[in-house]
């Protein structure tokens, strides 16, 4: 019997694509991603959701974003909307540069089980140490979604330096929150610690995708993780090109927010 999302006590089974990307080259990077999301389909058991990292189509060549940016998004949302239809998977998209009108966001979408589009979230906080500013829109909305069921919310990268956004996806309901990044060395020590802060202060897990390898003059060190609501690391992958797989149990959210009612003894009153 098909497995209903809603019911979950059942284990979510999930695959991360931790890979390098070709700073420029979409080309190789629309076709590596394919052959990735082709190897993620055919693991055994199937995962339910496969998560992508950040900006998986261009990588960071933002002097010529514009030129390489998806217009409108609609080359990556053919093929993903295609795949998941095909293979009955969700997809948390990563993101991708898109252009839209005279803009580059750096937007992720998530598509369901039947290829439809559930939500879209663009980066709200750019990273200026990278340039992001200068070339990029940021976003103005929050990344609350539901998915079939389960209520889940996303940030991509620079986002998790700021834990008031984190909560307030908390406070909506959130249970799983996914981080595509392209997060590089030498900061593994906040990206592994910022993860899990925001894991433990919110009560939920964390699916964070990392890219790997160098890529327009940036090393990244992979280490995508995926941590449970107590912070422990379920999963943490390797500084090689993987595909991160592992199993999680949404129940724990609420046993662990039933063990320290963090959300009830909240006093925004005095700090809000
Ligand atoms: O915050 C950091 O140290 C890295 C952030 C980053 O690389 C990004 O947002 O693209």
């Amino acid at each position: 019997m098909e497995r209903e999302w809603s019911d979950m006590s059942s284990p979510l089974r999930l695959a991360l694509v931790q890979m390098n990307i070709e700073a420029g080259n979409t080309e190789s990077n629309y076709a590596k991603m394919r052959a990735k999301l082709e190897d993620a389909a055919s693991l055994e058991p199937k995962p339910d959701i496969v998560v992508l990292p950040e900006m998986w189509n261009t990588g960071y060549a933002l002097t010529e974003i514009r030129e390489l940016a998806d217009p409108n998004a609609s080359r990556t949302k053919a093929i993903l909307s295609e795949f998941c239809r095909a293979h009955e998977i969700v997809v948390i998209a990563g993101s991708i540069a898109e252009l839209r009108g005279d803009s580059v966001t750096n937007t992720l979408y998530i598509f369901d089980r039947t290829g439809a589009e559930v939500a879209e979230y663009s980066k709200i906080h750019l990273f200026q140490l990278m340039n992001e500013h200068l070339h990029l829109k940021a976003g103005d909305t929050p990344g609350a979604f539901d998915l079939e069921g389960v209520p889940a919310a996303a940030m991509i990268c620079y986002d998790i330096r700021f834990p008031e956004l984190a909560r307030k996806l908390a406070l909506s309901g959130a249970k799983i929150l996914f981080v595509p990044a392209e997060w590089p060395h030498p900061r593994l020590h906040h990206w592994r610690t910022l993860l899990q802060a925001r894991a433990i202060e919110n009560q939920m897990f964390v699916v964070s995708c990392n890219t790997v390898g160098e890529s327009g003059g940036s090393n990244f060190f992979g280490h995508s993780m995926v941590i449970d609501p107590w912070g422990e690391v379920v999963a943490e992958a390797e500084e090689i090109e993987m595909i991160l797989v592992t199993e999680i149990n949404l129940d724990l959210v609420d046993e662990v927010r039933g063990r320290i009612p963090v959300f009830a003894d909240r006093r925004p009153n005095i700090y809000e």
